[in-house]
C-alpha cells in the first residue's frame, strides 16, 4: 500500500501497537490465521462423514460473476479425494446472467478448483444424503484466479488488514414470495407480525436449514409490500464468509419456497408498481482489538467515518454498474419513498443511499442501500470497501460533505453506468483489470440481448 494511505490514516486514527506495513501480531488478524491453519479439508471431510454417514453425493460449486452457483454433483467416493480439487473451465467467470459465454477467453482453458476450507455443509435438498462444498479457482501459476469475485473481495479486504483495520459487514436481503395466485393477501405492511405467520411453516423450515448450513440468519422481517420480506444476517468481520452465506441463503430460500409451492424472487424490481428489493449492507471498521473505529457521537461523527462516507460518495457513480447488475436493477433506482434514489448520505433516513442508522456509539455504522437484491454480494462488498479505501487515501478532511441529497449525480441507465465504471481507474484497479474487462463485456452483451427484445407494450404505442 502506498505512503499516501498511511499519511491520511495516521493523523486520524492512532491505535496502540500499530506496526505498518504488515500484520499486527495479535487480535483479529491472528484469530483468522489460526483458523485458516487449523482447517484441513481431509480432516473436515472425515468429521463430516462421521456426522452424516448416509451421505451419497456432494455438490462442488463455484459462484460466478453474477453470483450464480455453477458446479456438479459427485458421488461420495470423490469426497475422499476432495482436497486435490477438480477442474472447471475458466469461462465460468465469463458467463452472463443467461449462462452464455459473453466474453470468450483464449483457448477456453480448464483450471484447477480447490475446496474452500470450512465450507463443507449439508445441501438443502435432502441434507442427510447430500453435501455441498464451495470451490475456489486457481490461475495457471497456482495463484488465486483474478476473475473470481470471492478472490477480488479477499484482495480488497487484505488491503485493510495490512493496516490493522478489519471491515465488519451485516447484509439485509429483500425478496418477494410469489406463487399461489397473487401475493400474500394478508399483508398489512412493514413489521406486521401476522404477515410472517402466514408463512410460519416456510420460515420455520428456512431457519432450521439455515442453522444446519451454519448460516447465521438473525431475523426475518415483513417488508412494505404484500409478500415482500427481508432476511437479516448477523454482522461479522469475516467479510468473505458473510458473502458466501448470502449466496447460500438465496439458494436455500428459493429451495424452501419451492417446497412450499411458492417462488422466492430476488429480482431488484419484480413488480413495476411495487417497492423494489435491495441488498442493504451495514459497514463498520474494527481495529485489531475488535473495537469499532467509527465509534463517535451521532452529531459529531469521527474523521475515519466521515472519510469513508466521502470515499463511498466519490466512487458511487462508478459503483452503480456493479451494484445494479442488470436492466431490472436500474428500474429500482427511481423516485420512491424508501428506495435509495437520493444519491447522498443522511442520518436515520431511508431515502439516502448512505444511511447512518440509529445506534449507540459503539455500533456506529454506515448502511449502504444502493445495491439491488440481485447483486453479487462479493462484488458489492469489494466495491463499497474500495470506496472506503478511496476516502482514506485521497480525501482531505476539509472536503467532507455535510449530510445532503442529490449529490453526486448517479448514472441511472445501465449503458452510462458501465461507461462510468470503465472510466474509474481507482475502482477498476481495485477489482482488477482482467475482471473489470470481463464485467464490462458481460454487461454490454446482456444489454445488447435485452434491447433486441420487442415488448408487447410497444405495439400499443404505434
Ligand atoms: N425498508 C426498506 O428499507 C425498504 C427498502 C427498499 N425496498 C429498497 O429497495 O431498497
Amino acid at each position: 500500500m502506498n505512503a499516501f494511505f498511511l499519511k491520511s490514516l495516521r493523523p486520524y486514527f492512532n491505535f496502540p501497537g500499530l506496526s505498518l506495513p504488515g500484520a499486527p501480531g495479535s487480535g483479529l488478524w491472528l484469530d483468522e490465521k489460526i483458523d485458516a491453519l487449523q482447517h484441513n479439508v481431509a480432516v473436515e471431510v472425515a468429521a463430516y462423514l462421521e456426522r452424516y454417514p448416509q451421505t451419497k453425493h456432494i455438490d462442488v460449486y463455484l459462484n460466478d460473476i453474477n453470483g450464480t452457483m455453477r458446479g456438479k454433483r459427485l458421488s461420495v467416493e470423490s469426497m475422499l479425494n476432495l482436497e486435490k480439487g477438480c477442474y472447471f473451465p475458466l469461462s465460468v467467470y465469463s458467463m452472463d446472467q443467461k449462462g452464455k459465454i459473453a466474453a470468450p477467453l483464449y483457448d477456453e482453458p480448464d483450471r484447477l478448483c480447490v475446496p474452500v476450507a470450512g465450507s463443507l455443509r449439508p445441501c438443502p435438498q435432502d441434507p442427510e444424503h447430500n453435501a455441498q462444498i464451495l470451490l475456489t479457482m486457481k490461475d495457471s501459476d497456482d495463484s488465486p484466479c483474478p476473475l473470481e469475485p470471492r478472490v477480488i473481495l479477499q484482495n480488497v479486504v487484505a488491503r485493510f488488514h495490512q493496516h490493522g483495520l478489519f471491515p465488519v459487514i451485516a447484509p439485509e436481503i429483500e425478496f418477494y414470495l410469489t406463487g399461489r395466485g397473487d401475493r400474500d393477501p394478508q399483508n398489512q405492511g412493514c413489521f406486521h407480525m401476522d404477515t410472517s405467520s402466514a408463512h410460519t411453516e416456510l420460515f420455520d423450515e428456512l431457519e432450521q436449514l439455515a442453522h444446519l448450513q451454519r448460516i447465521p440468519l438473525s431475523g426475518v422481517v415483513a417488508e412494505a409490500e404484500s409478500g415482500q420480506y427481508e432476511l437479516n444476517l448477523k454482522h461479522s468481520h469475516r467479510v468473505v464468509e458473510v458473502c458466501d452465506n448470502v449466496l447460500a441463503l438465496r439458494r436455500l430460500t428459493r429451495y424452501v419456497a419451492e417446497k412450499h409451492g411458492l417462488q422466492a424472487n430476488f429480482m431488484a424490481k419484480p413488480f413495476s408498481e411495487l417497492s423494489g428489493s435491495g441488498l442493504h449492507v451495514h459497514f463498520s471498521l474494527n481495529d485489531s482489538r475488535g473495537e469499532n473505529v467509527f465509534a463517535s457521537p451521532v452529531n459529531a461523527l469521527n474523521s475515519m467515518m466521515r472519510l469513508c462516507i466521502a470515499g463511498q460518495l466519490a466512487l458511487m457513480p462508478a459503483s452503480v454498474a456493479i451494484l445494479a447488475p442488470g436492466v431490472n436493477a436500474f428500474r429500482r433506482l427511481r423516485k420512491n419513498l424508501t428506495e435509495p434514489v437520493f444519491n447522498s448520505w443522511g442520518y436515520n433516513t431511508r431515502s439516502a443511499a448512505l444511511r447512518i442508522p440509529c445506534s449507540d456509539e459503539h455500533n456506529r455504522r454506515i448502511e449502504y442501500r444502493l445495491a439491488g437484491a440481485d447483486a453479487n454480494p462479493y462484488l458489492v462488498a469489494a466495491t463499497v470497501l474500495t470506496g472506503m479505501l478511496y476516502g482514506l487515501e485521497h480525501i482531505d478532511e476539509g472536503d467532507l460533505p455535510e449530510p445532503q441529497h442529490d449529490q453526486p449525480d448517479l448514472p441511472l441507465f445501465q449503458q452510462e453506468a458501465i461507461e462510468a465504471f470503465a472510466r474509474c481507474q481507482y475502482l477498476t484497479d481495485s477489482l482488477g483489470d482482467a475482471f473489470s474487462e470481463q464485467w464490462v463485456a458481460c454487461k454490454l452483451s446482456e444489454l445488447d440481448w435485452f434491447e433486441r427484445i420487442v415488448t408487447p407494450e410497444e405495439s400499443h404505442l404505434a
